[in-house]
């Protein structure tokens, strides 16, 4: 079960593969569950995945993003309102919870809530139950709630930003999901993964990556991970009209320090180029890089997965997995 990507979410990475393990044991409990990891990193697919395999796999799964509804409107997203509740409400409608009955809500950048909501959420996690704005009424709900952040929960929770308990009540099962960057063996898989569905969408055959295309992909730190792989490799299957993806059809800009990291982080930047530079030079020959940048082969090692820079594999084939 852990190879196949049919339900999209591959999975070759050791620690996404025990990532997969451990959630095939958990999905169908009604616990929830908290994914953590940098944006892009596949946590809604994550998510979605878990509800797939949850007790009732065609139960209903809802998604929202916290980080999208405004102050005002959060409260009424989730839990409803009455008629008159607030200017604007001319009749009651029903909130996301309610409509997640019985199935799945899947509350994405759960960071964004403001303290207010954070109370709310939690009896409704702790009661199952929800009272919609405007009403004393509670309304009871049978909901699994999947909860996602790019942020630092317990560090929010250290500056108290974000309610413990509610945290404690989230985190039944937290997952991590690692950066694209700390797991490079999945980039070609990827890779070939979004130029295959893309080519069977636009009715040709999956173009085969050049060498230079892949030694590219490989190299680029990925900080919008998964997301911007697929989008960089999508971009790449149109441009090369059908013929082999290069490197150009990549459009991969070399990697930029931002500004607020000043020298520290040009000198990252530097370095890191000087590193992929040598590899090209010495054909991916870590030895020979190692001696061309005069340091040691332990010292190329620590710094190629300190940057997360990985050798390209002999050959990819480019067909859906
Ligand atoms: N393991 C994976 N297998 C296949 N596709 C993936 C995988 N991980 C991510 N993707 C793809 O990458 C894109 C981003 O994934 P997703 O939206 O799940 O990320 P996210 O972590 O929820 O992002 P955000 O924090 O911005 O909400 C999607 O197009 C998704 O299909």
């Amino acid at each position: 079960m852990v190879d196949d990507c049919s339900s999209g979410f591959l999975a070759l990475d050791p620690e996404m593969r025990r990532l997969r393990e451990a959630l095939e044991t958990v999905a169908p409990t009604p616990l929830p569950v908290l994914i953590l990891g940098e944006t892009g990193t596949g946590k809604e697919v994550v998510a979605e995945w878990i509800a797939g395999m949850s007790r009732h796999p065609r139960e209903r799964f809802v998604k929202v993003n916290c980080a999208s509804l405004s102050e005002s409107l959060v409260e009424s997203e989730l839990f409803g309102h009455e008629r008159g509740a607030f200017t604007g409400a001319v009749a009651p409608r029903e909130g996301l919870f309610e409509a997640a009955h019985e199935g799945t809500l899947f509350l994405d950048e759960v960071g964004e809530l403001s303290p207010r909501t954070q109370a709310k959420l939690l009896r409704t996690l702790e009661y199952g139950e929800i009272v919609r704005v405007g009403s004393t009424r509670p309304r009871r709900v049978d909901v699994r709630v999947i909860a996602a952040t790019h942020r630092d929960l317990e560090q929010m929770v250290r500056e108290g930003s974000f309610r413990q308990d509610l945290y404690f009540r989230l985190n039944a099962i937290t997952l991590r999901i690692p950066p694209l960057r700390a797991r490079t063996s999945e980039i070609l898989p990827l890779a070939a993964l979004f130029a295959a569905r893309l080519s069977q969408r636009l009715a040709r055959p999956a173009p085969p990556l050049a060498k230079e295309a892949t030694a590219a992909l490989l190299s680029h730190a990925w900080p919008g991970n998964v997301r911007e792989l697929r989008h960089v490799v999508e971009r790449a299957v149109v441009m090369s009209k059908g013929g082999p993806i290069g490197a150009d059809h990549l459009m991969l800009e070399a990697p930029r320090a931002p500004v607020e990291a000043g020298i520290k982080g040009d000198l990252r930047s530097f370095e890191r180029d000087r590193i992929v530079a040598a590899l090209e030079q010495a054909r991916q020959n870590q030895t020979r890089a190692a001696e061309l940048l005069g340091v040691s082969r332990r010292t190329l090692t620590n710094k190629l997965n300190a940057y997360g820079i990985a050798r390209p594999r002999k050959k990819v084939a480019l067909e859906e997995c």
